[in-house]
């Protein structure tokens, strides 16, 4: 078995690591020639700072070299450079291999899942593709501490031979079937972590998190089942463990992109500031179409559009939220009369 990860970022190169851990010799397709040889030298300092990456984690910035022979297929880009970047490789993976994206955003204009893209831009059938998801902050896993994750395909035979291909000892992939809904939670969870960040930015506590993250949850669960997601998927890993790893965790960097909205800085400002992809603020868009296109109501997540598009200001969404009709709880719950 070889492997082949598409992205020298924090994940990539993570994720990368973890399967030559596991026992699978990969190549990483770098964009830039001086990472691709610090990583052939056995570090990426930029995105993995100080640790040593394993001597069977190769690079190289030729995409058809990277994928030659592999028989996985992982990619970490952010979610809207993923279409550019892989138009080359279209029709070129090998008759029996498995494309994995390791990404969690939707592309703004289509409202494709990265599956889904990764299905169309490849060439490749639904069943062989996969992704993986849940709270996976990469500084962590690079630093060996114990995680759980979800590896979900269509097939159940598909979904275990990437989690055998990545298991090790701290990093324990679960199998789902229910690719849709993994899917969405990953990228939903960014869109509210960003929403947690800005509340925190703008001086609000730990109460104003935690509402947010429990309708959070009762947002993407609400958009989840429109377009037929399983229900329990929602608590597993990939929903309530990724929303809360993420929407709590200083590491992430949504969070942090909210963070400095609320304490007033402007979308570029941030975005300058972020240490990586900040994921929610380009895929809040994406997502609240396919909610409207569903007749879905997700008020956090227009919150947020509302704040990166510059339509409305942290204070102004928080009014906006607060009186909204009174309502109960569940999730399809009317408001009250
Ligand atoms: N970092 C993390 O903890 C985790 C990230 N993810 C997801 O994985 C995906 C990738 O994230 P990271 O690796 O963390 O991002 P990153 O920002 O650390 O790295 C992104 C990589 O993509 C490359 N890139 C950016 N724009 C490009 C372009 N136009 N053409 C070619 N390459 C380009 C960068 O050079 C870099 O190698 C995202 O969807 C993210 O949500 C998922 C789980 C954990
Ligand atoms: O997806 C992640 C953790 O599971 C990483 O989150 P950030 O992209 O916000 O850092």
């Amino acid at each position: 078995m070889r492997a082949a990860v598409i992205g020298s970022g924090a994940w990539g190169t993570t994720f990368a690591s973890l399967l030559a851990q596991a026992g699978t010799p990969t190549t990483i397709w770098a964009r830039r020639r001086e990472v691709a040889e610090e990583i052939n030298a056995g570090t990426n300092e930029r995105y993995v700072p100080g640790h040593r990456l394993p001597s069977t984690v190769r690079a190289t910035t030729s995409r058809s070299q990277a994928v030659y022979g592999a028989q996985l297929v992982a990619v970490a880009l952010p979610s809207q450079e993923a279409r550019s970047v892989l138009g080359s490789l279209g029709g070129t993976l090998g008759e029996a291999a498995v494309a994995v994206s390791l990404m969690k955003g939707v592309e703004l204009g289509t409202g494709l899942r990265m599956s889904e893209l990764l299905t169309q831009v490849l060439g490749l059938p639904p069943g062989r593709v996969a992704v993986v998801s849940g709270p996976n902050l990469a500084d962590e896993i690079a630093a060996g501490q114990p995680t759980g994750t979800v590896v979900a395909a269509q097939d159940e035979a598909v979904a275990r031979l990437v989690a055998s291909s990545c298991a090790t000892a701290t990093f324990r992939p679960y199998t789902n079937t229910d690719v849709l809904g993994v899917e969405l939670c990953g990228a939903v969870k960014n869109v509210i972590a960003l929403a947690v960040g800005a509340a925190t930015g703008h001086g609000m506590g730990d109460n104003s998190r935690a509402t947010i993250i429990s309708r959070g949850l009762v947002e993407i669960t609400r958009l989840g089942l429109a377009l037929g997601a399983r229900p329990e998927t929602f608590a597993g890993l990939a929903g309530v463990g990724d929303l809360v790893a993420t929407c709590s965790s200083p590491l992430s960097r949504n969070q942090a992109f909210g963070r400095r909205l609320g304490e007033g800085m402007s979308v570029d400002q941030a975005a300058a500031a972020s240490r990586g992809v900040a994921e929610g603020a380009r895929s809040a868009r994406a997502v609240l179409d396919l909610a409207l296109a569903q007749g879905v109501e997700m008020p956090i997540t227009a919150g947020v559009v509302a704040v990166v598009e510059g339509t409305a200001t942290v204070a102004e969404v928080t009014d906006v939220l607060l009186a909204r009709p009174r309502k109960a709880e569940g999730v399809h719950a009317p408001p009250h009369e």
